[in-house]
């Protein structure tokens, strides 16, 4: 079928695109720009819409995709061009050219421009004469130049297309080689400027170098490309393609990306056919797998359980599990590994552990991505409450089916009717008010209904029709992951699809290893998982984070993709360091705004998101706001410290010790890193030093006792030749008169000199001169004590600002000593 373009349609019928995007939108056609194709029964519509306006189509309908048939397109556009200027006689078009085409296309240009007689395209090329610097003649006219233009050399006017336009036009030009300026202003139809040019080349007798630029005819393109490197490509300037692109109705900035097909299209128009090169391959991706629809079995529900506090999510897990998970023999011990498989008459549901706190929403809203039914505990004499309108938002756009649990129906105060009614103004409507929500009275506490409810959660997965291929690689979803101090990372991973083996090498999140060990949720040891089976992993290298993907790779591409996501994590690091940076200063100029930045780091989610949920909770005080940079599972690594650096942050971690790399890092960058044992501790830590950061307290450092030997009157003051005991004065100390043991004065150094020169201080050992702002009641054998204030650090971040202030003034000190030195 013919496909045509709608730039192409609207030159064809001599209107705007806008015109035939318009048609085709009245006409319910898709096409939504210039380059989009339509078919035959889209330009028949086209035409006889326009038809019944008067319009006519040109000669020639267009030929195909560009892309598909450049070579042959700007001859029939030529064809077809309605010629501006004067007329263009006998245009044969017997271009038989393939490729460089666009010769005769700015051939024809100029010949709008001017006038073309006789414009016969042969295919030959113009040849200019060894050393003439006359033009070259073309037999025939505009020669169509399929081979290219060939130059003989020596500074003959290189005459691509010939300029015998231009001497019609009374404008010869004269000037050697630099044909390239002279086709470009022939393009661009700038025939003064380029007379001009000719005229001064003539007069100078100058001869530029000649300059042949090569164009290739075939260049491979990515999917996108920016326009600067397509015409670098083509080894056209960006202006040119600009231009060219305009010219077919696309405004793009040389810096814009283009899609291939535009690209191939406006590549045509310089006769350069392209070819799409197969997409890059993002080193941190997992590869995809099909499955073959006939391999697909059917698998078990994942199931989360989700409502309001209290409403009785755990009891309701608990009394699952206690009733539907058959124990092996004695000893046989149910594990908390974030998830578990329950039996209900034969057949699998797999539940997901996690606790319904709302420092845990976080996960939850995780958990609802990989599961398949979600039960809404809503207690009835409750009712619908805040977390359980998040709740359903968090099952409804995960797109994941809600079957409600009414619980606590035992209890006097119970009213499953008045939840239901609630429940509807939330749009879940039960199956007796004649909606599709299943509502099931339970109570957890009672025992009431669990078979009801779970029967209702695999008559819903029923329909669902579950299913995935157990005969393939593995992949899955890290449930819960920690730092074992004996087994090392453990990891749970729900299998969503495939079977996963000891010995399968694979990739998590930024880590990888070999499964080495699987222990399921009754503390068995397996050997392999299927489908919707949650294990504990051991084997990865490092602790993965809740919600990374679990893939089975070969070994080296598993290594690959997690070494790349490394990379590419820490690529982000940099990237954020100078933005957070400058956003640090712009928050301190702007506002006075003080932020406490935290990097958190704890062996479980869990305490990862209790220790967030805490601290945030510390930000009722406006002045101050704390905000978790990052938080995950795991030691105190580099990235983690290369955060804080960016971010001005403290890092603290539960639990966990910051690994060697970690700890170098730290020291060379100054941060904090504040390991706890006790989640109260580090909230209080953390409490304490916002409040420190509010009210800045000093105190007092003696920086050094200096002895005054003499007093020496000057005409315009009174100056204490002294000797510096102990430490060092400063010329910005503050200082106090002891006499006796008692303080006379207090107040600043006027000015400190060591012999007639002014310094900025003066270290223990050596003899100095003082003068005190508004005090000149020296006594020989009086003491000056030095000292400033300094800021207590009473915040972890001033501290370290205070540590780092300290050195930097002992290593000028040293400097400053060491340059005394050689003085001396
Ligand atoms: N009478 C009665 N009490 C129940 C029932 N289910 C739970 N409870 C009680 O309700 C309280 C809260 O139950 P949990 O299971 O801890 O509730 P939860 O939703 O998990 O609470 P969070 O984990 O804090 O979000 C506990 O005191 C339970 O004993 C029930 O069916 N009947």
């Amino acid at each position: 079928m013919s496909k045509y373009r709608v730039y192409e349609l609207a030159k064809e019928f001599n209107t705007d695109s806008k015109v035939i995007l318009d048609i085709l939108k009245r006409n319910k056609f898709k096409a939504a720009n210039n380059f989009s194709s339509v078919g035959e029964e889209e330009r028949t519509a086209i035409k006889n819409s326009l038809s019944n306006k008067g319009a006519k189509p040109q000669a020639k309908a267009p030929a195909a995709s560009a892309a598909q048939k450049p070579a042959a397109k700007p001859a029939e556009k030529r064809a077809e061009k309605p010629q501006a200027g004067k007329q263009n006689h006998g245009n044969s078009g017997s271009n038989g050219n393939n490729g460089r085409t666009e010769r005769n296309e700015r051939n024809e240009r100029r010949s709008d421009a001017g006038r073309n007689n006789g414009n016969g395209n042969h295919n030959g090329g113009n040849r200019a004469a060894s050393g003439s610097n006359r033009p070259s003649h073309n037999s025939g006219g505009n020669s169509g130049n399929n081979g290219g233009n060939r130059n003989s050399n020596g500074g003959g006017n290189n005459n691509r297309g010939g300029n015998r336009n231009d001497r019609r036009n009374g404008s010869r030009n004269e000037r050697g080689g630099r044909n390239d300026r002279n086709d470009r202003n022939n393009r661009f139809g700038s025939k003064n400027d380029r007379n001009r040019r000719g005229r001064n080349n003539k007069r100078g007798g100058q001869q530029a170098p000649k300059v042949e630029i090569a164009h290739p005819k075939h260049i491979k393109l990515p999917e996108t490309i920016a326009v600067k490197d397509l015409a670098s490509k083509m080894s056209y300037t960006a202006a040119e393609v600009v231009k060219k692109l305009f010219m077919m109705g696309v405004m793009a900035t040389i810096n814009q990306e283009i899609d291939f097909d535009t690209a191939a299209l406006v590549a045509s128009e310089f006769g350069v056919t392209c070819e799409e090169l197969p997409p890059e391959v993002d080193p941190t991706e997992i590869p995809e797998i099909e499955d073959d629809p006939k391999t697909l079995k059917l698998r078990p529900p994942v199931v989360t359980v989700m409502g309001h506090v209290d409403h009785g999510k755990t009891s309701l897990l608990d009394c699952i599990r206690n009733t539907h998970v058959q124990t092996h023999e004695a000893g046989g011990i149910t594990q908390h590994i974030g998830a578990y498989q329950v039996n209900c008459k034969g057949k699998k549901i797999v539940f997901l552990d996690t606790p319904g706190h709302e420092a845990f929403t976080a996960m939850r809203a995780r958990g609802a991505q990989i599961t398949d039914i979600a039960i809404l505990v809503v207690a009835a004499d409750d009712g619908v409450m805040p977390q359980t309108i998040e709740a359903i938002h968090h099952a409804k756009s995960a797109g994941v089916p809600i079957i409600v649990a009414i619980n606590k129906i035992d209890k006097p105060g119970a009213n499953p009717d008045r939840v239901k009614q609630e429940l509807m103004e939330q749009g879940l409507v039960p199956e007796e008010y004649g909606g599709d929500t299943i509502m099931v009275p339970v109570s957890a506490k009672k025992q009431i209904g669990i078979d009801d409810l779970l029967e209702m959660v695999l008559l819903v997965a029923e329909v669902k029709e579950l299913k995935a291929n157990p005969n393939r690689d593995a992949r899955g979803v890290i449930v819960e992951a920690k730092l074992d101090k004996g087994r090392g990372p453990v990891a749970t991973v729900l299998v969503q699809n495939g079977t996963l083996r000891i010995g399968d090498s694979v990739v998590c999140g930024t880590t990888y290893g070999k499964v080495r060990a699987m222990v399921n949720d009754r503390g068995e040891n397996v050997k392999k998982a299927g489908p919707s089976v949650p294990v504990e992993i051991l084997g990865l290298n490092d602790v993965p984070e809740a919600g990374d993907i679990l893939a089975v790779l070969e070994e080296k591409q598993a290594r690959s993709i997690a070494e790349a996501r490394i990379e590419r994590q820490r690529n982000n690091l940099i990237k954020s360091k100078k933005v957070s940076l400058d956003d640090l200063f712009h928050q301190i100029q702007e506002g006075d705004i003080k932020d406490l930045n935290i990097v958190i780091k704890a062996d479980v989610q869990g305490s990862v998101e209790a220790l967030s949920s805490s601290l945030l909770k510390l930000n009722k005080n406006d002045e101050v706001r704390v905000s978790i940079v990052h938080s995950g599972v795991g030691a105190v690594n580099e990235s983690d410290v290369m955060l804080a650096s960016a971010s001005n942050a403290l890092i603290i971690a539960f639990n966990v010790r910051p690994d060697a790399n970690a700890r170098k890092l730290a020291d060379t960058e100054n941060i904090d890193i504040r390991t706890y044992r006790v989640i109260y501790d580090a909230i209080n830590d953390v409490k304490d030093a916002m409040s420190g950061m509010l009210k800045p307290k000093y105190k007092e450092v003696i920086q050094g006792r200096v002895e005054i030997r003499q007093v020496m009157k000057f005409s315009k003051a009174l100056v204490a030749g002294s000797y510096v005991l102990e430490g060092k004065i400063c010329n910005n100390s503050k200082i106090r008169i002891i006499r006796d043991n008692i303080e006379i004065f207090d107040g600043e150094i006027d000015s400190l000199r060591r012999f007639k020169d002014e310094v900025k201080e003066v270290n223990a050992g050596y003899e100095c001169g003082i003068s005190i702002v508004d005090f000149r009641d020296f006594k020989e054998g009086d003491i000056i004590e030095a000292y400033t204030m300094e800021e207590i650090a009473t915040t972890i971040a001033d501290a370290n600002k205070a540590a780092a202030k300290k050195r930097e003034e002992e290593a000028k000190a040293a400097a400053a000593k060491a340059k005394e030195n050689a003085k001396d």
